[in-house]
């Protein structure tokens, strides 16, 4: 699913009224129906006071309208209008109009307004801004925020929470809705994603405003969502006639004393994804382990308690190179030498990174199209500080387009950045922050890799599985007790669960059929 500026948004807009032949009036009218009947469908007339917040533009307009089908359907409604600017809009005054048609007298709210009182168990509609928002609000309308985010009630923002830019950070941390539920129009917005302004969006939902499908399809975005449609598309089915060798060979370098436990779980890993033979590279303390951990997986080994040259026989399709190494000379000089005798796009991670960070005359030696996985302290070291999340995104798209690598910024959203694009992953919880699970990522990344997956979907899919099968382990462990092994053991499900059809999809197919 394709992630749209706001600017974007604005123009679908114009070509829907253009094409389609309707008001903007008829375009708000079909947003407010479709809140409405979300709201109905759950609501089901419950006696619930809903109290409506609404601004004085479009979104404001949406608020208004949806106050109008509330209150026809019997719902105990009350209207806010919080006047933050005399420049009301077109369609704000059209949908006010109806509204006091039908005898609703909104309250009026400005810098002098007593606070309404809002009850834990009322619903709070937030409609105050919406995508137009270009300003920090003022004092007494951020006072107004925090009131209702203190409410404990439920809040529902239309669009996107209020007070939150769609392109930039909030300065006023505390002026933005902290929302329950976001139903966002047609596309959902980057900054559901992003570490520093997620924080507002708890869940989120997108609603089929009817926005014009060509203008839809053929915009080019910057950031598209992953789920497993997407996904989907790049998925490899195994062949009758196909043997272990069809399937590649994916080589996993690293580990040092004390951390061989690392190339284990990359190794597994890869394993798991269906990489067709799979050989770990580590020093001598290793051997040992690995043989006796995984019995699939061959080992060759170089140096006492760290790796002191890489050099080997065998001609993989896939190597993972970094976890557990350490950043010694030593490690240094054996990465240096391999990366001027290799030629195949590699998975770099961990210590690996680090070296580069440290010695960046070496990122020449990286083949184009290699993926990079840092964690932000990683990040950090390899393309400097940022001053804020959308400061990151510019500065590693940079950096990726530059240098033609792959680069995974991980994170509770996971974004894979290639080419100018980024791919925001929809999988995954918080209990992947635990020791080895960015090891494993490696592994599947490599393993996927390792068949023939172009660097950029194994990059992509890699994420995406690494998140699903952590998000099926948890129902058996649940957050805390997740460790990264877990991961490996759901892979299969998760690779399952990319052909099961949801109650949704199955309902939404019947629906067309009958
Ligand atoms: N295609 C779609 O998706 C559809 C979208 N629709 C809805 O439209 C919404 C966007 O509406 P919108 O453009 O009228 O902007 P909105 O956010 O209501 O702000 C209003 C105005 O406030 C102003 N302003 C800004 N910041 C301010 C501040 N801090 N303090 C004071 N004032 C401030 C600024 O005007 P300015 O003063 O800068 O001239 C701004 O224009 C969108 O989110 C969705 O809900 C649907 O109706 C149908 C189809
Ligand atoms: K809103």
């Amino acid at each position: 699913m394709k992630v749209f500026t706001a600017e974007q948004i604005y123009k679908a807009d114009k070509v829907t009224l253009e094409k389609q032949q309707i008001s903007s009036d008829a375009l708000m009218e079909r947003a407010a129906l479709q809140i409405f009947q979300w709201m109905h469908l759950r609501m089901q007339g419950a006696p619930v006071k809903i109290h409506l917040f609404c601004g004085i533009g479009n979104n404001g307009g949406d608020g208004i309208a949806l106050a109008r089908h509330l209150f026809e359907h019997g719902y105990e409604i009350a209207v806010y209008v919080v006047k933050y600017s005399d420049k009301r809009s077109k369609d704000f005054m059209i949908n006010l109009d109806r509204l006091k048609d039908r005898k609703i007298w909104p309250v009026y709210m400005d810098a002098d307004t007593d606070m309404p009182e809002i009850h834990p168990n009322d619903i709070i509609v937030d409609a105050i801004f919406g995508i137009g928002l270009n300003r920090t609000p003022d004092a007494w309308v951020a006072q107004i925020i925090k009131h209702l985010n203190t409410s404990k009630a439920f809040i529902l923002s239309v669009d996107i929470p209020s007070g939150l830019f769609t392109d930039s950070v909030p300065e006023d941390k505390e002026a933005v809705i902290k929302a329950n539920y976001v139903l966002s129009f047609q596309v959902p917005k980057l900054v559901f994603f992003l570490p520093q302004t997620g924080i507002y969006v708890d869940h989120w939902e997108v609603l089929d405003i009817g926005l014009d499908t060509d203008f839809l399809m053929n915009a080019k975005t910057d950031y598209e969502l992953i789920s497993k449609n997407e996904v989907l598309q790049f998925y490899r089915p195994r062949e009758k006639y196909s043997h272990k060798g069809t399937y590649g060979h994916a080589l996993i370098i690293g580990g040092s004393y004390g951390k061989i436990g690392a190339v284990t779980l990359a190794s597994s890993a890869a394993l798991k994804v269906g990489s067709g033979l799979v050989t770990a590279y580590v020093p001598e303390c290793g051997y040992e382990i690995l043989q006796t951990a995984i019995p699939e997986v061959m080992v060759i080994s170089n140096g006492k308690s760290n790796i002191e040259d890489i050099e080997f026989d065998l001609e993989p399709t896939a190597v993972g190179i970094g976890i557990g190494m350490g950043t010694t000379d030593t490690s240094v000089k054996a990465l240096e030498n391999f990366l001027n005798r290799n030629k195949l796009p590699l998975v770099i991670d961990a210590d690996a990174l680090n070296i580069l960070s440290q010695n960046q005359e070496l990122l020449d030696l990286i083949p184009e199209k290699s993926i990079l996985t840092p964690h932000p302290k990683e990040l950090e070291r390899l393309v400097g500080k940022w001053k804020d999340d959308f400061e990151k995104l510019e500065k590693v798209k940079r950096f990726s387009k530059e240098r033609k690598l792959v680069v995974v910024i991980k994170g509770a959203h996971t974004i894979t950045l290639f080419d100018g694009r980024g791919y925001i992953n929809t999988t995954g919880n918080p209990g992947m922050a635990t020791a080895g699970s960015g090891d494993t990522l490696t592994g599947i990344i490599t393993g996927l890799m390792a068949q023939g997956y172009p660097s950029l979907q194994a990059a992509i899919f890699g994420v995406y599985i690494h998140g699903r099968s952590g998000d099926i382990a948890i129902e058996e462990t649940g957050y805390q007790a997740l460790i990264a092994s877990d991961i490996t053991k759901s892979i299969g499900s998760a690779f399952l669960d990319l052909f099961k059809v949801s109650e949704h999809e199955r309902s939404d197919t019947s629906e067309k059929e009958s």
